[in-house]
């Protein structure tokens, strides 16, 4: 690891009177695997829709490799988005399209180029996520979710992203399917240097595929610390949240 790839300080998001960010500080180091944890609308995605320069927060600093994404111009963020690769929650591939076109379509915004090309960078990426060319031409309905969110992963890591967010990769898997998605991430954190931010309820891929957890609640990341802490942090919100009580200090 050498340096803090993304650097968040103070950042702020509201929506009317929702206060959903109230403060988030936070570093993920270049080549690091960082897990983000906290209740369902706890703001976990919106934190990832600032990153990404989609909202604007009403305070703080937001740098990705020392450039500032508050406040950027839309060109300044095209270029920043462009080092980011994304796994979406439900996989969000289109149904109208083959396999292939879904694994390039970030390549091609949906036109049509090279078909060939496109058709080999597709084989080479569904490899990297364990598919083999069998599926290329098949469509995203015909597949099981296991094979859906590869092809999914496929398609985020086809542009070479320097890093990848993960929205709830193992949600909807059964738990084999599950391990598989996780080793999946490890394997590209460990031999792409990708870093990688995962946001996610399931603590088994959280204690898997990160070097650190970090718990959002209130608007603040009120814990980070190593996997191993997860389980043994010393703070009631996380113990009540990793051991799924209903009693404890959240209501
Ligand atoms: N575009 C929007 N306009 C208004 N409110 C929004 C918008 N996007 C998110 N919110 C609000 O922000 C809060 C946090 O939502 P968010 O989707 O980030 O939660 P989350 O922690 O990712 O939850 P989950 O684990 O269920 O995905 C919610 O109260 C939600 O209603």
């Amino acid at each position: 690891m050498s340096g803090a790839k993304i650097i968040l300080a103070d950042v702020a998001k509201s929506f009317g009177d929702n206060v959903v960010l109230d403060g988030v500080s936070l570093e993920v180091e270049s080549g690091e695997s960082l897990a983000v944890i906290g209740q369902s609308g706890t703001g976990k995605s919106v934190l990832i829709k600032c990153v990404l320069g989609l909202f604007r927060p009403e305070r703080g600093s937001i740098l990705v490799d020392g450039d500032e994404v508050v406040g950027a111009s839309e060109g300044k963020l095209a270029r920043i988005r462009k080092k980011f690769g994304m796994l979406f929650q439900g996989g969000a591939l289109f149904d109208s399209l083959p396999v292939w076109r879904n694994v390039t379509f970030g390549l091609t915004q949906g036109r049509f180029q090279n078909s060939a090309r496109m058709r080999a960078i597709a084989e080479e990426n569904l490899e990297r996520v364990g598919l083999s060319r069998d599926v290329l031409y098949l469509r995203p309905s015909e597949l099981s979710g296991g094979m859906q969110k590869r092809v999914a992963l496929a398609r985020a890591i086809a542009p070479r992203p320097e890093i990848l967010f993960f929205d709830e990769p193992t949600t909807g898997l059964d738990p084999i399917r599950a391990d598989v998605i996780n080793d999946l991430i490890v394997s590209l954190v460990e031999e792409a240097g990708i870093t990688a931010v995962t946001i996610t309820h399931d603590m088994a891929s959280a204690r898997k595929v990160a070097h650190r957890v970090a718990m959002l609640y209130g608007g603040r990341i009120i814990w980070q610390g190593p996997r191993d802490r997860l389980y043994d942090s010393g703070n009631p919100y996380v113990d009540q949240f990793v051991q799924g009580n209903a009693e404890g200090p959240i209501q």
